[in-house]
């Protein structure tokens, strides 16, 4: 399936070279070409891991090779290193002793697909979120020193995407200014998930025409060093633009100019030349930047030819050459329902404007950047610059909406406070990816949303029950002069069969009546909450509420759904502290009803793990038998006098 194939031995292993290591220390006596082999033998295994499942395939397969050269030259059981945002991990924990766990990679109980301490002391943080690499190594090196470990040194490897967060320029100023030993080594493959966009983007194009990684500066330099230095003033002037070129030559101004050294750009998937300049950031003092350029989904032609869909593409057959990807099944999902409502109210309405953090593909917002370039802004991985920018726009009349994963926007928090909610500026947040996110875990299931948004006055937030409603919810959020939020998670959209009751601010829908209890469910778990009902028929009648909103909660829901004493079950697939069943208990407090009826269904309080969506949400009985058994339980438990 690699370009490169692994030769099988006849009776031995398919990967010796990884099956061998115990750990990463012998690769540092290892020569290069053995790592290249190593290399292959990686490569291989990433190709196989997608023929089954779902992983990020694109960005592993371009640092190979880098990996493979930072354990050759450091010792990482001592030494430091951070692998950025950490979706790129997979060739490090294939050569940090978990090859023959590597199976079990994004499956339940299995080896996560980020970096996690748990796993392994060669991880030091479990991340998923990108940016921070930068600020945790200058801490790692200033906590080394403070403890007496000064010989310890300090890698942090960022991608070119991740780069422009403003997180890593603030880092750069600290480990500028520190003068400590750190080298931070940015990965450049010219992609975030979708192409890169910005100025810094743009930078790093000009850094890769530098001669120095072409091949031409030596030439520049050989000529420039004929022009005299002394002279009439128009030599002397020569003389001046030499230095200008010589520095221009060795390029990186903008760093060495924060004083952090900066070398390349190099080749990244050369391992011996890699080496060599690993090593020279081990003999310089103070901060480094290496340059490194790379080639996502290097060593698998399709992957580097379509590094966007190869992010993290669905499990694919190679089919001599040519992947072949299983048709999806089922409705579509809220994302493809959001994207549409997105691109008909910018055609309806000019002053609509739309805003992702470098998630176009995974809001699949393509159409809509197509439709409307120049109301469609992709800012890059900076959230709280999105958020500050939306409301900026917000105040020149435009209404824009902000299309960021619940997880995501956590890194905001303070521009929905300042920038947009104590100014009471309409903008709209949709919280894409709000739940349980499957085999990516902790790091981005979206579950904290609803309790971190429903604090801030004047924020009006919502969330579908079914397809149908996305478009409705928007178009309300739209009308409303106030910031407002809709949340939905990865997952099909139900297409209900009833006709929706229009949109009304802080106004449930119910879907049925009952007499023995009331399940109400925020969001999309409103299917779950019928098919319960359903099975429920002939031993319990069970009402089922569309709550629609958690911030105004209807109130007068509340009181209805608990009338005569009727248990309520409360659904929501979001974390059971401050979300929505919080939000009823409030309500139900505050209206001096018996709480002791009410019942909340939602994720624990605990990081859920990585693992199948539905199996997550059946062991909080969040599965439609699930809810039934709580119900039977309530019925027979809950006596109100
Ligand atoms: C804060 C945050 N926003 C968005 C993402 C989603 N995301 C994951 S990887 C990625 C692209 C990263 O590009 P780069 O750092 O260049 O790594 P590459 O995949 O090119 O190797 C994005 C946008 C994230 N993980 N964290
Ligand atoms: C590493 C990262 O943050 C993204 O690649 C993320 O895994 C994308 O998630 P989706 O596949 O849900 O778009
Ligand atoms: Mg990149």
């Amino acid at each position: 399936m690699t370009n490169t194939e692994p030769q099988q031995q006849s009776g031995g292993p398919r990967h010796p070279l990884l099956a061998a290591l115990p750990d990463a220390r012998p690769l540092a006596g290892m020569p290069s070409e053995t790592l290249n082999k190593m290399g292959v033998e990686i490569r291989d295994v990433l190709c196989n891991l997608l023929a089954t499942r779902t992983a990020h395939f694109a960005s592993n397969l371009g640092v190979v090779e880098l990996c493979l050269a930072l354990h050759a030259e450091f010792d990482f059981q001592n030494d430091r290193l951070i692998w950025d945002t950490g979706h790129q991990i997979y060739p490090h924990k294939l050569v940090t002793g978990r090859y023959s766990q590597f199976e079990s990679i994004r499956t339940r109980g299995g080896l996560m697909g980020y970096p996690n301490p748990a796993e392994s002391p060669y991880d030091l943080f479990m991340t998923g979120h990108a940016g921070s690499s930068v600020s945790t190594a200058v801490g790692l090196r200033s906590g080394d020193i403070l403890t007496g470990h000064p010989d310890r040194r300090t890698v942090a490897v960022i991608g070119d995407g991740a780069f422009p967060s403003g997180i890593v320029f603030e880092a750069l100023n600290n480990a500028g200014a520190s003068k400590e030993d750190l080298t931070v080594v940015l990965n450049d493959n010219k992609m975030s998930i979708c192409h890169r966009t910005g100025a810094v983007a743009s930078y790093l194009d000009r850094l890769r025409n530098n001669p120095f990684y072409t091949g031409l500066k030596h030439e520049v330099v050989r000529l420039l060093d004929h022009v005299p230095m002394f002279g009439d003033p128009a030599e002397r002037l020569l003389a001046q633009m030499k230095e200008g070129v010589k520095a221009g030559l060795l390029g990186g101004m903008l760093f060495e100019e924060l004083d952090i050294r900066y070398i390349g750009p190099i080749d990244g998937h050369n391992i011996a030349l890699l080496r060599k300049y690993m090593n020279l950031c081990k003999e310089i003092e103070g901060p480094v930047l290496l340059h490194v350029v790379t080639e996502k989904g290097h060593g698998y032609k399709p992957a580097a030819e379509d590094p966007v869909f190869f992010h993290t593409p669905p499990a694919f057959e190679d089919r001599g050459g040519t992947p072949v990807t299983r048709g999806s099944d089922g409705c579509p999902p809220y994302t493809t329902h959001a994207r549409d409502a997105i691109g008909e109210a910018m055609k309806r309405d000019d002053r609509v404007t739309v805003i992702t953090a470098a998630m176009c593909q995974g809001n699949k917002l393509e159409p809509v950047r197509e439709q409307f370039p120049e109301r469609f802004f992709d800012v890059g991985i900076c959230e709280s610059h999105a958020v500050a920018f939306a409301a900026g726009q917000c105040k020149t009349g435009m209404r824009p909406i902000v299309d960021i994963y619940s997880t995501f926007l956590q890194r905001s928090y303070d521009q929905i406070f300042q920038e947009v909610v104590l100014q009471d500026l309409p903008v709209v947040f949709m919280m894409d990816r709000a739940g349980l996110t499957g085999p990516d875990g902790p790091t981005h299931h979206g579950v904290y949303d609803i309790g971190y948004m429903r604090l801030f006055p004047n924020l009006v937030l919502m969330a579908p029950g079914y397809a149908a409603e996305l478009p409705m919810m928007l178009d309300a959020c739209l009308a409303h002069d106030h910031p407002t939020g809709i949340r939905y998670p990865k997952a099909s959209a139900l297409e209900a069969t009833h006709t929706p009751a229009p949109i009304e601010m802080g106004k449930a829908e119910w879907i049925r009546e009952g007499d023995d209890g009331t399940i109400v469910a925020y969001g999309a778990m409103l299917e779950q909450a019928i098919e319960a009902a359903e099975k429920l028929e002939g031993e319990l009648s069970v009402g089922v509420v569309n709550a629609r909103f958690v911030k105004p909660i209807d109130h007068e829901m509340v009181e209805k759904s608990m009338a005569d004493g009727r248990f309520v079950v409360t659904l929501e697939e979001g974390t059971i502290v401050g979300g929505f069943g919080s939000a009823f208990l409030e309500s139900a407090a505050d209206q001096r009803l018996d709480t002791r009826q009410i019942h909340r269904l939602a994720l624990p309080d605990v990081f859920v793990e990585h693992g199948d969506r539905s199996d997550l949400l059946a062991d909080s009985s969040l599965s439609a038998e699930g809810i039934a058994n709580v119900c039977r339980n309530a019925a027979s438990n809950v006596s109100v006098g």
